[in-house]
């Protein structure tokens, strides 16, 4: 069996005096999905940063890629984070922001054409982000995270504000990009989204 490529052991987090997780351990194998379910409050979105470094542990150990997850080039090189709305630049269009995207780093996984047709944004392609509609500006937030070369995903919420068509879609393109041997962890609410991979709890057991 290969080696997990996220590794959680006995992970504490304490907020505010407050613990949110409490001695939490789980693997993920490359090219998994899981699926962090559990009510508002449980400490999904808590975990999903301690996964990319930007909560750092009470006690406890997250190893992402063999590591602990670190906030430089490298570690952002291999993992894409879809998490609260993203700062979008002013003055660029939807377009223009997965241009720069693609721009940024070589080896995009599919062209910013592409990205437009596959998350519906043809014909919204040169408005301004803020004057999407809350779905037009997730998928557009999606369509920058998958557009991106990556082999971790992790994304908080990604149903936020989209249809049930497109939700359908979403579950989709996660299987694709785990059949291309990327690895999912996804907070989710979806039912079904959740569906797609293995579920657990913030505590670390099944779901
Ligand atoms: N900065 C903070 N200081 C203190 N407590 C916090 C802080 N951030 C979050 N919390 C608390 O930690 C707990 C877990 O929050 P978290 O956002 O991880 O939950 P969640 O499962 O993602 O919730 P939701 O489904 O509502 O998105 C909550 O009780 C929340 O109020």
């Amino acid at each position: 069996m290969s080696d997990p490529l996220i590794s959680v052991d006995s992970l504490t987090v304490e907020l505010g005096g407050n613990p949110v997780l409490r001695d939490l351990s789980f693997t993920v194998a490359p090219g998994e999905i899981v699926a962090v379910v559990g009510p508002n409050g449980s400490g999904k979105s808590t975990l999903l940063r301690c996964l990319a470094g930007l909560q750092p542990a009470t006690a406890g150990e997250v190893r992402v890629f063999g590591e602990a997850p670190a906030d430089d080039a490298r570690f952002w090189g291999r993992v894409a984070l879809l998490s609260d709305e993203p700062a979008w630049y002013p003055g660029l269009t939807a377009r223009e922001h997965l241009e720069l995207m693609g721009a940024v780093h070589t080896a995009a996984r599919m062209t910013v054409d592409a990205a437009l047709e596959t998350f519906a944004l043809v014909e919204r392609a040169d408005a301004a982000p803020l004057n999407l509609s809350t779905g037009q500006r997730q998928r557009l937030a999606l369509a920058a995270a998958l557009l991106r070369p990556s082999s971790l995903l992790l994304l908080d919420e990604p149903e936020r504000g989209l249809d049930a068509q497109f939700r359908a879609a979403l579950a989709d393109l996660l299987d694709e990009y785990a059949a291309e041997g990327g690895t999912v962890v996804l907070a989710t609410h979806d039912q079904d989204l959740a569906d797609h991979g293995r579920r657990i709890l913030p505590s670390g057991i099944p779901a």
